[in-house]
């Protein structure tokens, strides 16, 4: 399989070999049936809805296809002389002045700190999800849930970079010791050769890609945050993970559908794809002059155009079922710890989410910054939503959330996304690990599994740096005395514990190896991308098949995160 068996039946080939050429989306029907969202939102946005049209033959919303402008052929480019250096950033990279936590230094190295880290990271420090490009978003659904451990290396001939951050730990659905490993498809082999190419100059190709995007197109600047620091990695990040799956086509349309569907609120339209597109050949042809050749751009045009078609296929079909974002009114703000806040919101129309998933939040004060927070509670009936806020250091949007936000503040979010929930249909018990504020979509499934009423073991391993950062035990507490399944085990790095029941000294995955057995357990981990990492080398080490070992991607253990 391969990124043109992805496009084949819905894409030009691209290049100029297909019939609709250079990018050019399929007219293809999309989007389910109107709904009262649907009109609301269309009401909220002027008439959103009017670049839908209704296919006359099913009577189903319908995208009006979306040609990309070609950027010219590799033999004219040889011609031309070399693109000029790139024009000064017309990104105005200002430091925010008001925010009194903002280090620019601090922030890139907290960044690298998380990098390749832990699952989603949700607290400020974890950039997954900040503005419109195919970076953000989260990980192939296929590849986080459930989470192989193991991989079976694929045939790359090119030395392209991994993106998995645990060195190749990381598999889609085709991954596991014995997956047969497939030859990559051409379109692969010359995709992951561009891709090596960039790679040692990647900051200069993302630069220069952002430079051509807004110089060409300066109206899209207004789509991104007013700094991109954390934005700028996003792109690289997200074409790794596009050229890895090239030839995983459900993988891949996991991947993209998602953040299709997530670039609805950032205003992305179909007409912006090939603004993009056009922009990033410019950017991989100057920087992968040893590579770049007609079949090069060729496979490139392919492979962007089933990437576009799939986003754009995707937010059509969502916007007929599901607003853009959603504005949700700050209802209680409680100070747990000095610099960790409970904020919980009131979404202003349902918000439909299953435990165990997050969301992407904007907050009034850093618009187009958004950040991602796991539900820290299973579905309410009064429709609350509550997530757990670290300040982090350089962190805008966690620390407005934690020492800004106030009831009646209105933030607003993105739809729901991730798949580490919980399975229904199994009797497995969860085994649940916790770092830090990680512990907030774990309490999520316990709630879950409360309201399930099945009988079913929950074992939760709580971790905190010192007794004092258990900052949602006593909540925990409570459940684990009214409910004779669930027993949750306090684990201390450093200090002393508190004196609570079952408590535990040292690391969370040296705690979860002196219990057990887990071998019937199916296992979740929310944390610091490190603790994950350790996690699941103890979990497997333990007997825990790794299909059954669930966590958000970890992305940001190399990136970051929705
Ligand atoms: N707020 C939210 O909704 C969610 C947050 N997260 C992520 O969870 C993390 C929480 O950060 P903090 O609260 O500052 O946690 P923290 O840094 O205080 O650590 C929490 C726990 O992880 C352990 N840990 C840290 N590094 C470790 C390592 N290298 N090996 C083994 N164990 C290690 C600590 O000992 C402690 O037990 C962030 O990365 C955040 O993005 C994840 C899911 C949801």
């Amino acid at each position: 399989m391969d990124a043109p068996t992805t496009t084949g039946d819905n894409c030009s080939s691209g290049g100029s070999n297909g019939e609709r050429g250079w990018f050019t989306p399929p007219n293809k029907s999309s989007a389910g049936p109107s709904s009262p969202s649907r009109l609301r939102q269309d009401e909220r946005e002027g008439g959103a809805g009017s670049s839908v049209h209704v296919d006359t033959e099913n009577g189903l919303p319908r995208r009006t296809p979306n040609p990309i402008r070609p950027v010219g052929n590799a033999e004219e480019r040889i011609r031309r002389p070399a693109p000029p250096e790139p024009p000064a950033a017309p990104t105005p990279l200002s430091r925010p002045e008001d925010d009194p936590g903002y280090d620019g230094d601090r922030d890139r190295a907290q960044d690298a700190d998380n990098a390749g880290e832990a699952g989603r990271s949700h607290d400020e420090a974890d950039p997954v999800d900040a503005s419109p490009d195919l970076a953000s978003g989260t990980w192939p659904a296929a590849a986080v849930h459930p989470t192989p451990v193991h991989r079976t290396p694929s045939p790359d001939t090119t030395g392209a970079p991994d993106p998995d951050p645990r060195g190749g730990t990381q598999a889609g659905p085709e991954g596991g010791a014995d997956a047969v490993p497939k030859a990559a498809s051409p379109t692969a082999v010359l995709i992951r050769r561009t891709m090596a190419e960039i790679e040692p100059v990647a900051d200069k190709v993302t630069s220069y890609f952002y430079a051509l995007l807004f110089v060409r197109h300066p109206d899209l600047r207004a789509l991104f945050p007013v700094a991109m620091d954390t934005q700028r990695d996003r792109l690289f990040k997200a074409l790794l993970t596009a050229a890895e799956h090239v030839d995983d086509a459900d993988t891949l349309g996991d991947y993209l559908s998602h953040l299709g569907r997530g670039h609805r609120k950032y205003g992305t339209r179909p007409e912006h794809y090939p603004a993009v597109g056009e922009c990033l050949l410019g950017a991989l042809a100057r920087y992968a002059p040893d590579t770049w050749n007609p079949d090069t751009e060729a496979a490139w045009i392919q492979a962007y155009t089933a990437i576009s078609q799939i986003m754009i296929d995707a937010a059509a079909v969502d916007e007929a079922a599901s607003p853009a974002w959603w504005h949700a009114e700050v209802v209680s703000h409680e100070l747990r710890t000095p610099d960790i806040a409970v904020v919980t919101v009131r979404p202003d129309q349902p918000y439909p989410f299953l435990a165990g998933q997050y969301t992407s939040l904007e907050t009034p004060w850093w618009p187009r910054v958004w950040r991602h927070y796991s539900f820290a509670s299973a579905p309410r009936s009064d429709g609350l939503l509550s997530f757990h806020v670290k300040a982090v250091p350089a962190g805008w949007v966690s620390r407005a959330l934690v020492h800004r936000a106030r009831p009646g503040d209105v933030i607003r979010l993105g739809p729901p996304a991730g798949s580490m929930t919980v399975d229904h249909t199994t009797d497995n018990g969860l085994l649940c690990l916790g770092g830090g504020t990680g512990i907030a979509p774990i309490r999520a499934l316990v709630e879950d599994v409360a309201e399930h009423g099945r009988r079913r073991l929950v074992d939760v391993f709580y971790g905190a740096r010192s007794g004092s950062d258990l900052y949602d035990i006593d909540p925990l507490l409570t459940l684990a005395r009214k409910h004779p399944w669930l027993s949750v085990r306090p684990v201390v790095a450093t200090g002393p514990t508190g004196g609570r029941a079952n408590s535990i000294s040292g690391q969370l995955p040296d705690a979860v190896r002196q219990y057990g057995p887990w071998r019937a357990y199916d296992a979740y981990l929310s944390g610091p991308a490190a603790m994950v990492r350790s996690g699941v080398d103890a979990l497997v080490g333990a007997g825990v098949p790794s299909n059954r070992i669930r966590h958000d991607f970890i992305e940001e253990l190399v990136m970051a995160g929705d």
